[in-house]
C-alpha cells in the first residue's frame, strides 16, 4: 500500500530513538500519513543486536513506543505530549539489522488525560515483525522534564533522502 507523505516531524539531538546526534541510537525519521498515520524509518546497526545478526527486542519496543507516543501529532497544529505508562509487545518474525525498516503508529483512542494507539514494525518484504500496543498519559512537556529547544536541537531536519510516498 503506497501512503503519501504530507509531514515531516521533529527530530531531537539525544534521543535515542530520534536523537541526530546520539551516535549509538537510531536516527530515526518520522513521516506523517495522508491517511492520518505516522511512519517511522530507520536502519539498525550491529550496535543494535540481541543475538548475532538480529535485532534487540528491547530497541524494538523503544522505536514502538515512539512510534505510537508520536501519532498523537499527526495532523494537529497543538502539541500533545504523551508519558508512556503501559506498553505490549508481540514479537512474530526475526528483525535483521543493516536494513532499512518501517514503523507504522496510529491512535486509536483518546480522551482529555490518555491516549492509546498501535503499531507494527514492517519488514523489508513487506511482513510484520512485531506489533504494539501502548497507552500514554498525556502531561504539559515543561511537567515532563526541563526541555530547551534549541539546547535539544528540536527541529525538522530535511534531508533528500525524505520520501514522498512510502510503500508498505
Ligand atoms: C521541545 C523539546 C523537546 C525535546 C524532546 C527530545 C526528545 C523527545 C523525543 C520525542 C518525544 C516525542 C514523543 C514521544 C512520545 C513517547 C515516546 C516515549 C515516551 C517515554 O519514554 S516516557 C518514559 C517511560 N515512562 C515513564 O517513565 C512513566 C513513569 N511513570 C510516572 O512517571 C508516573 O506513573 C506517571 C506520571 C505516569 C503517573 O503518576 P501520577 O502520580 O502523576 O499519577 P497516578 O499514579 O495517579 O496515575 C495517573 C493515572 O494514570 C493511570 N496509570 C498510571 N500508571 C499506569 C499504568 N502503568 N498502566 C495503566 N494506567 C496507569 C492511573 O491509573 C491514573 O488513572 P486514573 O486517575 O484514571 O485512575
Amino acid at each position: 500500500m503506497q501512503h503519501r507523505i504530507v509531514k515531516k516531524q521533529y527530530n531531537s539531538k539525544l534521543c535515542f530513538i530520534c536523537g541526530l546526534k546520539n551516535g549509538s541510537g537510531l536516527q530515526a525519521s518520522f513521516y506523517e500519513t495522508e491517511g492520518g498515520e505516522l511512519i517511522a524509518t530507520f536502519t539498525p546497526s550491529d550496535e543494535h543486536q540481541s543475538y548475532p545478526g538480529r535485532l534487540h527486542g528491547g530497541i524494538a519496543s523503544a522505536i514502538l513506543d515512539e512510534t505510537i507516543g508520536r501519532a498523537i501529532l499527526v495532523g494537529r497544529e497543538e502539541e500533545i505530549w504523551g508519558i508512556t505508562i503501559d506498553l505490549s509487545l508481540s514479537y512474530k518474525k526475526p528483525i535483521p539489522l543493516g536494513v532499512e525498516l518501517k514503523v507504522v503508529g496510529r491512535i486509536t483512542e483518546e480522551n482529555s488525560r490518555f491516549f492509546h494507539g498501535t503499531g507494527e514494525i514492517v519488514l523489508p518484504g513487506g511482513e510484520v515483525a512485531v506489533t504494539g500496543k501502548g497507552k500514554y498519559l498525556k502531561a504539559p512537556l515543561d511537567k515532563i522534564a526541563d526541555f530547551d529547544r534549541d539546547a535539544q536541537e528540536w527541529a525538522v531536519v530535511a534531508s533528500e533522502r525524505d520520501p514522498e510516498i512510502i510503500d508498505i
